[in-house]
């Protein structure tokens, strides 16, 4: 494909979409809500082996709900957690490309079923169907391979250094750019250190699908690792192979002044898909409110988020098909009224 193209395919995916998209939302949390047992080091993986056929109906469900992107269920996928269970290095590779492949037989099913509509007159939501999608293919952090908690502190001790990260995420990502999927999500990053190991990583295999960098956040200014956003964002804007950048799995609080400080850094696209504000108790394994500002009413806060320059909006985890909807008939009514 060329560099040239992969910076420039997001900006044109969103010019074809009247400027903004609508990303899916939270894929393991709406897993475990329809009865998956995630309690497992890999996560909304384990399902690519026990019931691939959820995570299509999950993604159905996006779709339904008016996402232009899927996001895949790679997340906690990694060949080295794979390896943990038995699960040889081919095998492996072949659970990440099924990931991507889960997400495009969704896409299918629902374009064919457009399709059909259409032939038979039916009517099964106008606009809303035609639009164009993207699948993106999940890359979880490190943290989250360790399965610690690190990938919310950020904190992974001086024996990791960029090399073992960039080792680590090497294969995974050479895998995943030739799975067919439209582009990469790098999500949950924590620190400013794995962002530079993406970077880096993107350039050295010369990636041919864009890429997104997605920081997670617990405040208003850095990341969840201490690195400011500025510094984390910049990294993002100087790598050629990002095509957008910005938050995910962050309480929707803290959404609008981190917008704020990544537009001062980069004029690419701003991602965001905040978690619907709960906090996770790792100790009794449960999501619990948070005390302080209440985030219940996530979806009046996305024209603001838009406003301040997001063009890539959705949800991230306990968010559920009906956040999804809630966003995509915000963003649907306000562009309207500017036209
Ligand atoms: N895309 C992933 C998911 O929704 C992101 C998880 S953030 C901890 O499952
Ligand atoms: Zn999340």
């Amino acid at each position: 494909m060329g560099i040239a193209s992969v910076g420039c395919s997001i900006s044109d995916f969103l010019d074809k979409s009247g400027g903004y998209a609508v990303v899916d939302g939270g894929l393991a949390t709406e897993l475990e809500r329809h009865g998956a047992d995630l309690n497992d080091p890999l996560w909304s993986a384990k399902c690519l082996i026990s019931s691939p056929q959820l995570i299509t109906k999950v993604h159905l469900d996006y779709l339904d709900a008016g996402a232009s992107i899927l996001i895949s269920a790679s997340y906690q996928a990694t060949l080295q957690g794979f390896e943990a269970k038995g699960i040889s290095r081919g095998q492996g590779e072949a659970l990440l490309r099924r990931s991507v492949e889960v997400a495009c037989e969704a896409r299918d099913i629902y374009n064919r079923r457009y399709r059909e509509c259409a032939r038979d007159g039916v009517a099964n939501g106008g606009d809303l169907a035609t639009r164009p999608i993207l699948v993106a293919a999940s890359v979880g952090s490190y943290g989250a391979y360790l399965a610690d908690g690190s990938e919310y502190s950020g904190n992974y001790g001086e024996s990791v250094t960029l090399e073992t990260l960039k080792d680590f995420h090497r294969r995974r990502v050479q895998v995943l750019a030739e799975s067919g999927a439209d582009l990469i999500a790098f999500e949950t990053i924590p620190n400013k250190l794995e962002a530079t190991a993406y970077a880096e990583l993107l350039e050295e295999e010369d990636i041919n699908i864009p890429a997104w960098f997605s920081f997670a956040s617990n405040d208003v200014v850095n990341v969840v690792g201490g690195d400011s956003i500025l510094d984390c964002a910049s990294v993002a804007d100087s790598c050629d192979y990002v095509a957008a950048v910005g938050i995910n799995c962050t309480p929707p609080r803290y959404i609008h002044g981190l917008i704020v400080s990544i537009g001062k850094v980069t004029s690419k696209p701003i991602v965001i898909y905040p978690n619907s504000g709960e906090a996770y108790d790792g100790l009794r394994k449960e999501w619990v409110k948070s005390t302080g500002i209440e985030d219940e009413d996530f979806v009046s806060y996305v024209g603001k988020w838009h406003d301040a320059g997001a063009s890539l909006i959705g949800g991230c985890c306990r968010t559920t098909p009906n956040t999804i909807r809630a966003i995509s008939a915000t963003l649907s009514t306000k562009s309207s009224r500017s036209l």
